[in-house]
Formats: C-alpha cells, structure tokens, sequence
C-alpha cells in the first residue's frame, strides 16, 4: 500500500505529500521517506544531506533561498513540530508559471510535506512560536551556489499570513528582481 499521498499543485512538479499513519493505543506509526516512492514522484535522487531547524518565534521568515545548478537541489520539507506557511516560487526559466508562488500550511498534525522541484526558491513563515523544520536535500550545501529572492519581491507579491516579526539580516538584505531576470536554466 503506497505510503504517501501525492497531491499535485498548480505548478507543474511541485507537490504536497501526505504522510499516512497507522494509529493504536501507543501512538502512531508513519513512513517519512521512502527513496522507492517519492523518487517516482519527483525526489529522483539520493537524500545528499538532511538539515533540522528551529524557529523560536511566531510571525518570522526565512528565505526564499535556492541554490543556482550545477548544484540546483529537490528538497522536501517538512515541519516537525508547530504550524508553518510554507512557500515556493518558480523560477524556471521558461516556465509558464514563471514567478508564480504557491503556499500550504505545514504541521505535524496534517502530516504534510512540500516536495519541492529544482529551479524553485524556498520560503516559509512560521504560524506557532518553535517550529521545528526536516529538510531533505538532494544536493550538499554549496555556499557559492546560494541565490536568493526577498520574502517582499513585489514581482512575487506572496501573501504572508502574518505581519513577519523577524528575518535574518541576510534576508533583509536581498535585492529586489531586476526587471531583464530570466529565471534559471536548469
Ligand atoms: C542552508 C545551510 C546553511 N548552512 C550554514 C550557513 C550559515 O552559517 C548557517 C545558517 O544558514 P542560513 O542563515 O542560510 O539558514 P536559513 O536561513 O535557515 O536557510 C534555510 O532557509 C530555508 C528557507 C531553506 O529553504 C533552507 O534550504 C535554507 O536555505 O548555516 C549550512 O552549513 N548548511 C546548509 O545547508
């Protein structure tokens, strides 16, 4: 029986997966990866590194952060403790949905995920104080790779849930778009 439930969005290779769990009087019981199923639906490679973060206070955002190819990455992201609003912008060059942005809510009670294609920018506010975040990456961290949008991109214009209470000063510092970006060529 498949493990996860694969729910598309309107960007095409962007998708929510749903953990399912089996419960009984102890607790429950969930698949959280699983390299045969989820590569057929778009994680086509090896898990090259697994990061953990924790954000302490309700209302603040990270991102939106990709990394450029040869090391453009497929992430699945997913939040193990209090509420997220997570977001992925397209940034295919090409795209017909080229900078458009969709964004889900992440819990550990809806058991969701957000399985993330290469040539997508990554954001997420949280919607609890200390939410805890699994990053699965298809790729290692490569510093010189990082690119980076504004959470406030007016090409973008994503509808953060909350007032954004924090940010890193990296993320304050990003530039907005120039009007002649083109997206990435994958
Ligand atoms: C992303 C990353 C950072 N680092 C280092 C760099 C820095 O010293 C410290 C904190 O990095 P940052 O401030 O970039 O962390 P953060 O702002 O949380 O970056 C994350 O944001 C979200 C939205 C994502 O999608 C992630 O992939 C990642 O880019 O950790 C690693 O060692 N490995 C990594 O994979």
């Amino acid at each position: 029986m498949a493990q996860f439930e694969v729910i598309a969005t309107p960007l095409a290779g962007l998708k929510l997966i749903r953990r399912r769990c089996s419960e009984d009087s102890r607790g429950y019981f969930s698949r959280f990866f699983c390299a045969a199923e989820l590569n057929a639906v778009g994680f086509s490679k090896p898990v090259a590194q697994i990061n953990q973060t924790l954000t302490r206070r309700c209302g603040t955002v990270r991102g939106l952060h990709f990394q450029a190819p040869p090391h453009a990455e497929i992430k699945l992201v997913s939040c193990l403790s209090g509420r997220i609003f997570d977001v992925a912008v397209d940034l295919r060059r090409g795209s017909s949905t080229f900078l458009h942005w969709f964004g889900v809510e992440l819990s550990a009670q809806n058991r969701e995920s957000l399985l993330i294609p290469q040539g997508f920018a990554h954001g997420f506010q949280t919607l609890a104080d200390d939410c805890e975040l699994l990053y699965l990456h298809s790729t290692a961290y490569a510093p010189a790779a990082e690119g980076a949008l504004h959470a406030l991109e007016p090409r973008v214009a994503i509808d953060w849930p909350l007032a954004i209470t924090e940010m890193s000063e990296r993320d304050r510092q990003h530039p907005n778009l120039t009007s002649d970006f083109q997206g990435i060529e994958l």
